[in-house]
């Protein structure tokens, strides 16, 4: 059976206003280990109800674990997570989150339209069996058997699957990984339409197009720890360098390189590509080193160069977080 967390349209429960009880989610100093290893190390972080949170990070960044902690299948050795002001094992039996996990099998031999029938019994509020395989895109694959399914074809049940309890908060581990480009539309149209309703999404996704064109809010994390919290915008800014494009006749990238306000950098020929500080010093310091570089092109950092920016080792630890 898949691994979903549920809950009912009741009030949010215990809490204060705009405390932990009048948030989606609620994290206080969550922390877990796995010996030596700190997976989430102290994130505190709150969610907001109606919000669409995109969690970013590079492989091993601790953003499963947390995940799994809020869904409360992972204990943690410290700190808190309130789900509408509850325990994530309360919001979960009073089925208020439904979620949409990596791994997870579907139950073999059963039908597409008995599997989501089977999970839609399980819950207090569901919708209706034929909206949800309509939402989630497989009304058509209903009476297919689930071992005869493809990758992206699975992930689209497990999404009809994670709908069909009608949640106030639909949690996603990396939702469209098995998904094609069109399915993958597909999916975000649904999800678009969902939270229309004014219901809460948390994503953790690897595919920055996803943060950028979905999401209100991007929370970077890296090391187990959240590195940046803001809107696209806010984040492209935090990383507030520039790309500069040039061709440099007979240019020595290790010579750039040293330039003043040059970060990194890659060569083609004799064309180059590099990520300098926002200052005008780089391409002062380039030009006077090299008086017949041309076509030179300066833009702002993308979400991906500033995710890959703010995530390496080398990144300055955040000063407003
Ligand atoms: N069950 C486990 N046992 C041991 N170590 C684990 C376990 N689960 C996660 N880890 C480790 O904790 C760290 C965070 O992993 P996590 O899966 O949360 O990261 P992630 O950001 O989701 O990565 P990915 O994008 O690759 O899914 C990693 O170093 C991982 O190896």
């Amino acid at each position: 059976m898949e691994k979903t967390a549920t809950a009912t349209h009741e009030s949010a429960g215990p809490g204060t206003e705009n405390g932990p009880g009048d948030a989606a989610i609620h994290i206080s100093g969550l922390t877990k280990r796995y010996n030596e290893r700190v997976a989430v190390d102290g994130v505190d972080l709150t969610i907001h109800r109606g919000e669409v949170v995109a969690l970013l990070g590079p492989n091993g960044a601790g953003k499963s674990t947390t995940v799994d902690m809020i869904l409360g299948l992972t204990r943690p050795d410290s700190g808190t997570v309130t789900v509408f002001g509850r325990t994530p094992t309360e919001a979960i039996r009073a089925s208020q989150v439904c979620a949409m996990l990596q791994e997870g099998t579907l139950l073999e031999d059963a039908s597409v339209y008995d599997i989501v029938a089977m999970v839609a019994a399980l819950h207090a509020h569901p919708m209706p069996v034929a909206e949800a395989l309509r939402r989630a895109g497989v009304a058509d694959l209903a009476k297919q058997r689930s071992t005869r399914l493809s990758g992206g074809q699975k992930q689209r049940v497990r999404f009809a699957v994670a709908l069909v309890g009608n949640p106030d908060l639909l949690i996603l581990d990396e939702p469209t990984a098995a998904m094609d480009v069109a399915t993958r539309r597909e999916f975000w149209e649904s999800m678009r339409h969902f939270t229309d309703e004014g219901r809460t999404v948390v994503f953790a996704t690897h595919y920055l197009e996803e943060a950028e064109e979905f999401a209100d809010r991007v929370v970077l994390m890296r090391h187990g720890k959240i590195v940046r919290d803001g809107t696209v915008s806010q984040i492209k800014s935090a990383a507030s360098g520039r790309i500069l494009r040039v061709v440099v006749p007979g240019g020595d990238l290790g010579q750039l390189l040293k330039l003043p306000g040059v970060l990194d950098g890659t060569q083609r020929g004799d064309r180059f590509e590099l990520k300098c500080s926002a200052s005008d010093a780089p391409v002062q310091a380039l030009l006077a080193m090299y008086p017949r570089a041309h076509d030179i092109e300066i833009k702002s950092m993308g979400l991906e160069e500033a995710f890959l920016l703010l995530t390496s080792d080398d990144a300055k630890p955040p000063t407003n977080s």
